[in-house]
């Protein structure tokens, strides 16, 4: 119940959006006393509470004596971590990697308002040990790690169960809900209940980089078996032991699922993630009319791809428009690859009057995919070159990665494979002959032991002169002579927490192509051209809340022109409409919950 006064008050505090961010938190209140309060981790300030708080909530006693400041127990914690860092080097990369993860989980476990300050504030270091790459770790290790739970659970065999269990989320509020199904996750496959780690971590960037109030995110497992014969032998394996539901089966699980969100929160955005792709595509034309939901997938991942191409295109010294001109080869043809492929289509398309995709060629496990192929995805099928295409460099249907990167000389490689080091050192040579005044070699798939190839690899046989991104963080290459190889991180983190803000602040009734377009052109301007220049592509993460604000800002204001802005809390369509692009901006980061210690107030 608590939570329904905490909502109140922060909503109260959200309508104010002409405030500063800056302003004194307001107090907070709290319907339990004592240890119960120690050991709720939203609450909790540990040794931080105050003397006289210590009395009015029955803590006198349950504490060592001292008080230490919030300062100086983020100033302890840091310290801690780094002697970790220390202790630990030498040792094996996983072994290093979910040792720095357990520290923050215990933290996150203990200390909600300590730990989303010390991620908000060190989210470089910290994104790569709770998202990518270490959360696949995570995932594939999650049965044995795991101690407490963390979001929901529904399985297959909650059927008919979903409208009542969705009561049982303790928080009043829910405004930002990631659900996966467990079946791709990252590059690593299907690993059923496992899987649940993405959507934390995918909600801790949420919190990072958009400012959603962590006690209105909740992370979805939606277990309907799995298909990893590993898992299912495994004994310590925590989810249902069955094959995947498949066909109408599955769908009645998702459906029942959705209108259970909506009955209880109608604002709620749902983020669809690492669905394989039958699915990701299925459920996102089932229910992008009738929710407020997207695939992050297929549509985030696009629009922090073109971001990127539109950047490689600046890099040449050309003009946007020069992007129809732009060859692209795109390796995987799956949710992601595809999702590209659409919206580099929509923007050709935007840019030059005409959706001539002529320029883009699409492989997939069996090689160049032509309208001749046996069995052609439908998904896949508005990318098949034709004979004629293709006939004139001497590729046909099922031609190798090397032998089209010869052939065709391509401006852009883009690995979105799942395979690691498939973008070889022939492949990689072979790009040394692209057409392109500064080719740009994108291996995005994660984590990084899935990635296409490594910084390094790529700068090495492709050239000084590339500009590489890649889905998972490498350290920047020394070319030696002082030269540096700048490596991008082409990952949909950069946008996916804008695209939920942006839509969660106008009240979207559903999440529009338009939004999406917009997300992306507004990552794509955030460069100057000296930082383009110098093949920075992306801003760092370091500042993702600002970029997050832009985005959202963006996304919001596309909303409020395709019409499906209903507002937000006492914020109004009217009133919405009326925003400069600044005022916009400032609405969106005043609305950014950061952490600080309120004071707490008891009430029965
Ligand atoms: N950087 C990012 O932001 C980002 C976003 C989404 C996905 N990804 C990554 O992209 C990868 C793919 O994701 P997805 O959802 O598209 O998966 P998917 O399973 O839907 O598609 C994978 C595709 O790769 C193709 N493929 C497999 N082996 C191949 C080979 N040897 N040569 C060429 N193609 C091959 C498959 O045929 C399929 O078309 C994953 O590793 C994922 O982590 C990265
Ligand atoms: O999770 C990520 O790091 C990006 C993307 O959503 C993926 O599936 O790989
Ligand atoms: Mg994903």
């Amino acid at each position: 119940m608590w939570r329904v006064a905490r909502s109140a008050v922060s909503s109260l505090r959200q309508s104010r959006w002409r405030l500063l961010s800056t302003a004194i938190p307001g107090p907070c209140i709290v319907h339990k006393r004592g240890a119960d309060i120690l050991h709720d981790p939203w609450f909790n300030k540990d040794t931080g509470f105050p003397l006289t708080e210590r009395d009015r909530l029955g803590l006198r006693g349950l504490l060592p004596p001292r008080v230490i400041s919030f300062e100086q127990q983020y100033v302890r914690f840091m310290e801690s971590y780094r002697s970790l860092e220390k202790n630990t080097q030498g040792q094996p990369n996983n072994v290093v990697s979910l040792a720095k993860w357990r520290i923050l989980n215990r933290l996150h476990d203990r200390n909600e308002t300590l730990y989303y300050r010390v991620l908000i504030d060190n989210i470089k270091d910290f994104a790569p040990v709770i998202y990518t790459p270490t959360v696949g770790l995570v995932c594939q290790n999650y049965s044995g790690l795991f101690r407490r739970p963390r979001g929901m659970y529904f399985s297959a065999k909650d059927k008919g169960e979903m409208m009542s269990m969705i009561y049982n989320w303790p928080s009043q509020q829910v405004d930002m809900i990631v659900l996966t199904d467990g079946s791709r996750i990252l590059g690593l496959g299907d690993l059923g209940v496992q899987g649940i780690g993405i959507p934390i971590g995918k909600l801790d960037i949420y919190v990072a980089a958009a400012g959603i109030n962590p006690q209105r995110i909740l992370p979805v497992m939606l277990d309907v078996g799995t298909n990893n014969q590993k898992l299912l032998e495994d004994r310590l394996y925590l989810g249902l032991r069955q094959p995947r539901l498949e066909g109408e089966e599955y769908l009645s699980i998702v459906d029942e699922f959705m209108e259970a969100v909506h009955a209880r929160w109608p604002k709620a955005i749902v983020q669809f993630e690492d669905f394989q792709m039958k699915w990701a595509f299925e459920t996102l034309e089932r229910y992008r009319k009738r929710f407020c939901m997207f695939n992050d997938d297929i549509q985030g991942t696009a629009g922090v791809a073109l971001a990127g191409l539109l950047g490689t295109v600046r890099a040449q010294g050309l003009p946007l428009t020069d992007f129809a001109n732009q060859k692209i080869v795109v390796v995987g043809a799956g949710s992601a690859g595809l999702g590209v492929l659409k919206m580099a289509l929509q923007a050709v398309s935007r840019m030059s009057g005409s959706a001539s995709d002529s320029h883009f060629f699409l492989l997939d496990k069996d090689g160049l995919i032509t309208k001749e192929r046996k069995c052609l995805d439908p998904a896949a099928a508005p990318f098949a070159k034709s004979q004629g295409e293709i006939e004139g460099l001497g590729l046909s249907e099922g031609s190798s990665l090397t032998e089209v990167v010869k052939k065709v000389k391509p401006h852009v490689l883009l690995g979105l494979s799942g395979v690691g080091g498939i973008f070889n050192e022939e492949v990689l040579k072979a790009m040394r002959e692209s057409d392109s005044s500064k080719p740009a070699i994108f291996a995005m798939s994660n984590p990084t032991t899935n990635a296409e190839c490594t910084a390094a690899e790529a700068f090495k046989h492709a050239g000084e002169n590339i500009v590489f991104a890649s889905g998972s963080p490498f350290e920047n290459v020394d070319l030696g002579n002082g030269k540096i190889g700048h490596v991008n991180q082409a990952n949909n983190m950069y946008l996916f927490p804008g695209i939920g803000l942006g839509s969660l602040l106008c009240g979207a009734r559903i999440i529009t192509d338009e939004m999406m377009q917009a997300a992306a052109r507004c990552l794509a301007s955030y460069m100057t051209d000296e930082e383009i220049q110098r093949g920075v592509l992306y801003p760092s993460i370091d500042c993702i809340r600002d970029i997050t604000a832009e985005v959202g800002a963006a996304v919001l204001r596309a909303a409020v022109a395709e019409e499906v802005a209903e507002g937000h809390g006492d914020v109004g369509p009217r009133e919405l409409s009326h925003m400069s692009k600044d005022e916009t901006v400032r609405y969106v980061k005043d609305n950014m919950w950061y952490p600080v210690y309120s004071p707490l107030v008891h009430e029965k």
